[in-house]
Order: C-alpha cells, then sequence, then structure tokens
C-alpha cells in the first residue's frame, strides 16, 4: 500500500475569532495527485498553506499535522521537499532580483540569493534546465519587478521545480498564463506525474486538472464537503449546489470546463 506523505486531522484555522478552515482532514498518499475547488473564499489557500507551514492550527488533542512521516519540521527542510507556487510567494518574489535569481533560489528554500547561498555548476545546469522547460530563459536577466504576472508566473513555475520536490503545491498556477504557456504547464504535470511526483493543486481553472489528476476535493465555507473520484465530483448537480448557481459542465479529451 502507498504511504500517507501528507497526513492532516482535524485542522481547525481561526481569523478573526472565525474559523476560516474548520476541523479539516486531508490525507494524501504517495503518488496520488489532489485537486481542491470550490468558491472564492472556501478556504482552499488556507489548507494550501497548512501543508507547507505557512500557517498552523489550532492547538486540538485531537489535530495532527505529519507531512513526510514527521510531525515536526525545521521549515527550510520541509520547504525542499516541496515545490510552491502561489500568489502569495509571487508577492514576496516581486523585488530587485533577476529571474535566475529567484529560480536558482529555490534550492535554498529561500527568495533570490544571499552572501550565505553558494550555488555549484550543477545548481546552474539544473535552473538553466526548467528556465527552458517553462520558456523563462529570455525573462533570466530581467528583474522580477520588472515582470508582467505570467512572466513572474512562469518564473516562479521553474523555481518550484528546480530542487526536484517530491510534492507540488499548486495554487492557482495557472492564472496569468496566456494558452500556450498553459498547455505547456499541462505538459510539466503529465512529466511529473511520470516521474512520480505528488500534484496537489487549487484551482479555479478545471482545464487545469489533467487526467492523471483523479481525486478532486471540494471545499465551501472552509470545509470539505466532497473528496472523491472525478467522475462522482465534476457533476453539474453537485457543483450547482456547492457555487449557490446553475453550473454547466463539459469534458474533452480528458479535459473539463465549467461555467454558469
Ligand atoms: N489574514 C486574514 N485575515 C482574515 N481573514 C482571512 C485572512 N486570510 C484569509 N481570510 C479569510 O479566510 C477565508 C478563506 O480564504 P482562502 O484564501 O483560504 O480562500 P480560497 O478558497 O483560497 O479563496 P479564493 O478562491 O478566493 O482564492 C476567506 O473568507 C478569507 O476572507
Amino acid at each position: 500500500m502507498d504511504e500517507c506523505i501528507i497526513q492532516l486531522e482535524h485542522a481547525t484555522v481561526r481569523r478573526a475569532g472565525v474559523p476560516i478552515l474548520d476541523d479539516v482532514s486531508f490525507l494524501v498518499k504517495r503518488n496520488e495527485h489532489v485537486a481542491i475547488i470550490g468558491p472564492n473564499g472556501a478556504g482552499k489557500s488556507t489548507l494550501v498553506q497548512l501543508l507547507s507551514e505557512e500557517i498552523h492550527p489550532l492547538y486540538s488533542p485531537l489535530t495532527k499535522r505529519i507531512l513526510f512521516g514527521k510531525a515536526k519540521w525545521d521549515v527550510l527542510s520541509l520547504r525542499s521537499h516541496l515545490g510552491i507556487v502561489s500568489q502569495g510567494l509571487q508577492y514576496l518574489c516581486n523585488s530587485s532580483y533577476k529571474g535566475w535569481e529567484i529560480v536558482i533560489s529555490g534550492f535554498f528554500s529561500s527568495i533570490g540569493l544571499d552572501f550565505h547561498h553558494h550555488y555549484t555548476e550543477q545548481h546552474q545546469r539544473k535552473m538553466e534546465e526548467v528556465m527552458h522547460r517553462y520558456d523563462a530563459w529570455h525573462l533570466r536577466d530581467k528583474q522580477m519587478n520588472r515582470m508582467s504576472s505570467g512572466e513572474a508566473r512562469r518564473i516562479l513555475l521553474a523555481r518550484a521545480n528546480v530542487h526536484d520536490p517530491q510534492v507540488m503545491l499548486l495554487d492557482e498556477a495557472v492564472s496569468n498564463l496566456d494558452f500556450p504557456s498553459r498547455l505547456q504547464y499541462r505538459g510539466t504535470l503529465e512529466q511529473l506525474d511520470k516521474e512520480g511526483k505528488t500534484i496537489i493543486l487549487a484551482t479555479h481553472e478545471l482545464s487545469e486538472i489533467i487526467p492523471a489528476i483523479n481525486r478532486i476535493v471540494v471545499m465551501q465555507n472552509g470545509r470539505i464537503v466532497a473528496d472523491g473520484p472525478k467522475k462522482d465530483i465534476l457533476n453539474e448537480r453537485l457543483l450547482s449546489e456547492v457555487y449557490g448557481n446553475r453550473v454547466f459542465i463539459d469534458e474533452r479529451e480528458g479535459l473539463y470546463s465549467a461555467w454558469c
């Protein structure tokens, strides 16, 4: 049986006294892929941030957060197992660092390079390889704070992959990417699947959910309200209920799209 690499049990997060994640349990096995969907404010990003230890759950005797078999992590070591793309990270990376510096800093779980970061030729080769893969090589010497959102997103995707992480945590990773870049991104997800990586993505864009991602988690009001195989979850009745609007779903060549 596949090992459970993410074990979150009875996790609650409060902001201003309000539970924005309410007693959520979420388990992921090695090589399993999960897409998290749900309306704005449902708690998707909060769940992803719990997994990368950007935030912490409230203490309760029932609460567990065991990541890669360990309950306690030094956050930099944990991040070396994760490839993260999120709006929050993009905001932090909006600096005068150049594209290549942000990508290579993925090896150190840092944002850009500092005097104590010593990169090797091997790091450099891998940085060049992923920047080509994400069609970002032309952005290598451009400052992050002079890039368009889509250009910066490509840099973040390259950074997330550069250190060969076990788990990709992708929170609305395709936003701002143009159509050809989305196609390329899906190709990369397929490649990650072939390499045996675990993909966890939160998205509003169902076409991001490649055929290899078969488990869908639906969130609403800080809770997981559905969790199961794609064919059971991506149905118009269930999604119409969750989104509070009539939702239409279409499927073409294994990719889905939804609209109201
Ligand atoms: N720092 C904060 N202070 C107060 N409330 C917050 C804070 N961060 C998030 N929230 C609230 O927590 C809830 C969940 O937010 P979260 O970003 O996890 O939702 P989401 O499902 O990712 O939404 P979206 O699809 O809009 O990105 C929202 O109601 C949001 O307003």
